[in-house]
């Protein structure tokens, strides 16, 4: 079974990408936070995300958000254009800013705008895509008349997120929409959604054992050893773990101390990865991380975990 790194815009950037190889490893691959047109441009940080000179991971799946195929065609030129050979369409986003465009999974209620969006993708023939999704954006089956679409559509996989866009990250996954979703899938099929643990992944493959893989997001944030110990069969004790994540952390910090500018942006770029980090950790310990106001005091928190 494949282990896919999920994007999360603000924390699974080219910095923490690089570093958790380097340091973890495990991912088969990473996908990119999705690359958007602002105004009818790229932004420059987008682009600097996806350079190669930027990115060291063995395999980078750059990610789009796009609601019409004049959209679609600047986003996969560019990915071409920095030589990648694979794309990922987000459709899952569950952002107000977005759906109300009609983006990520406010593109869900709109068969023929996902239509006309998979209709393009013809024209890449240098390009496998994959499409991220959720169940709907309003109601869990809004999916049902978009899976013949994309059954015939030429895409290398789905990742299903069953979850619809209105409950943004609360509430419970549904698995039986992804079971009936898992019946009907032409493609590989890749799950994603609340997988923390080694055992949730087992269950997952037990469960549905014609999956591609798994996706791994806030799971692989608050335990980056996830994968490892996932294809190793192995887990780390809560020491060993500890020591793994001091010196991600650490070398994460040296890289944006290097790249940002001034204590505030540094905390605020920092602080929030300790949102998902160690979830086990001691809790005073975390409280003292979260409300750290200077570096220093940041600093003595991190040290004493
Ligand atoms: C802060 C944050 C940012 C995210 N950014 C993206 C994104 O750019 N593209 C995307 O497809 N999904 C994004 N996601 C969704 C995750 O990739 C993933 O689908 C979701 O967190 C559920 O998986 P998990 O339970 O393993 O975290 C984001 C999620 C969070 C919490």
């Amino acid at each position: 079974m494949k282990l896919y790194a999920a994007p999360l815009q603000g924390f699974t950037e080219a910095p923490w990408r690089n570093l958790h190889q380097e340091v973890f490893g495990g991912i088969d691959a990473y996908y990119t936070p999705f690359v958007r047109m602002e105004k009818g441009e790229f932004r420059n940080k987008d682009v600097r995300e996806i350079a190669s000179e930027n990115n060291t991971v063995s395999r980078l799946i750059p990610q789009l958000i796009a609601s019409t195929p004049a959209e679609l065609e600047r986003l996969a030129g560019l990915f071409i254009e920095k030589g990648y050979k694979e794309a990922d369409i987000n459709m899952g986003c569950p952002f107000p800013l977005m759906t109300g465009k009609h983006k990520g999974s406010g593109i869900l209620p709109y068969p023929a705008e996902v239509e006309a969006l998979l209709k393009e993708l013809v024209h890449y023939p240098e390009l496998g895509f994959s499409v991220k999704m959720r169940l709907g954006w309003e109601c869990a089956d809004e999916w049902r008349p978009l899976l013949p679409l994309l059954n015939a559509a030429p895409l290398r996989r789905i990742v299903l997120h069953p979850r619809i866009g209105k409950q943004q990250y609360k509430g419970e996954v549904d698995l039986a929409a992804f079971t009936a979703f898992y019946e009907e899938c032409a493609h590989p099929l890749v799950y994603n959604g609340d997988l923390l643990t080694v055992e949730d992944i087992r269950k997952v493959d037990e469960e549905f054992p014609r999956l591609e893989g798994v996706m791994l997001g806030r799971g692989l944030l608050a335990n980056p050893a996830l994968a490892w110990e996932y294809a190793n069969g192995t887990v780390f004790s809560p020491d060993e773990l500890h020591e793994k994540v001091k010196a991600l952390h650490a070398r994460l910090l040296q890289y944006y101390e290097a790249h940002l500018q001034g204590e505030a942006q540094l905390l605020s770029k920092m602080k929030p990865y300790w949102e998902y980090l160690l979830p086990d950790a001691d809790r005073k310990i975390k409280k003292a991380i979260k409300k750290a106001t200077t570096m220093d005091k940041y600093l003595t928190a991190v040290n004493q975990l």
